[in-house]
């Protein structure tokens, strides 16, 4: 009896440290400054109905969400079953959401990725590396959401338009975006000696030349998109945010972004995904 009930000590202590950890992730990312189109603390960037504190209400909101996905996943596999249950966890944090923003739309996406990595951290043994996470987050991803809602989103809308595999594929892929790109770049900056804010930027910086971000191709289509990675490239090419004319670019950039009424909302998600593995022991 005993051990069963520090086994369940031990998963309400994870699943709270999972969620601790992935409300951090969206407030640091939702602190950085600047960041091109996005909402930041010197400004609201493309989105005149957003800002930075509502940006962090609706953060803070996601805790249990986040916590009760870590909680049932627990010495789970990935199955169907797991995938309906988060997947209604994932729902009612959307309402949660919308309820503590007033109806805005602020972190949709990274419920999803969120939630999908909460619970593949939540099944393995802690220190599993951010990769194996991922891989085992896409598995669960793969799996049919049975219940979803049949109706168009921005995402099937702009899926069928433009082929981009969106916030699904970049799940059901293993979130190569996080892996593949924005964890190298973190971890390229500060090998650099690159401070911290600046390495995340860089970080951001890298993601949105190489995402096909759902959110630019909704609000600015094909023009938004290529803008936002050319000019990413721009900075990047420039040797990052460190250096003075990537700064320039940079400033550039939120600027181009902005006049398109474009945002890398996507993106933001996918660091603020980064941010939670790189937390991770
Ligand atoms: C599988 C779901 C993601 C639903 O998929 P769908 O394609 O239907 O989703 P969308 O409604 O399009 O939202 C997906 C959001 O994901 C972000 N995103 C975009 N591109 C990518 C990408 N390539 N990779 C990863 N993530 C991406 C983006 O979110 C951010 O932007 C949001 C604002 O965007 P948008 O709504 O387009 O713009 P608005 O400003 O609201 O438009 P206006 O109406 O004002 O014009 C912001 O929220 C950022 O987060 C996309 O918006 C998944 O949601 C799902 O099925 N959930 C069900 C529950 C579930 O299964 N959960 C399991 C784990 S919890
Ligand atoms: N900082 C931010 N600004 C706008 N949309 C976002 N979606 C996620 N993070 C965001």
């Amino acid at each position: 009896m005993k051990v069963i009930n520090d086994q369940r000590t031990n998963e309400a202590a994870l699943s709270e440290y999972f969620a601790e950890k992935a409300v951090k992730a969206l407030i640091e990312e939702a602190e950085l400054t600047p960041k091109p189109g996005l909402v930041d603390q010197n400004n609201s960037g493309s989105h005149h109905d957003l800002n930075i504190d509502l940006m962090i209400r609706s953060a803070k909101s996601l805790h249990d969400t986040f916590a009760e996905i870590g909680r049932i996943s627990f010495k789970r596999v990935p199955d169907q079953s797991l995938r309906e249950d988060i997947a209604a966890i994932g729902r009612h944090g959307e309402n949660v959401m919308f309820q503590a923003t007033g109806g805005t739309n602020t972190h949709k996406g990274a419920i999803w990725a969120m939630g999908l990595l909460t619970s593949s951290a939540a099944i393995h043994p802690l220190g599993t590396t951010p990769e194996r996470i991922a891989v085992t987050a896409g598995k669960i991803a793969r799996f049919a959401d049975r219940f979803a809602p049949k109706k168009a989103t921005h995402g099937t809308v702009i899926q069928q338009r433009f082929g981009a595999p969106g916030a699904r594929g970049e799940a059901e892929l293993g979130f190569p975006h996080v892996v593949g790109a924005a964890l190298p770049a973190l971890y390229d900056a500060r090998n650099k000696g690159i401070p911290e804010p600046l390495a995340r930027i860089d970080t951001l910086i890298t993601i949105i030349s190489r995402l096909d971000d759902t959110c630019l191709l909704h609000r600015g289509g094909m023009d938004a998109l290529k803008a936002a990675k050319e000019g990413a490239k721009t900075i990047l090419d420039k040797g990052g945010s460190s250096t003075q004319a990537g700064w320039r670019s940079l400033q550039q950039l939120d600027a181009v972004l902005i006049e398109h009424n474009a945002s890398p909302g996507g993106s933001a998600d996918l660091l603020a995904a980064a941010l939670f593995l790189d937390s991770l022991p």
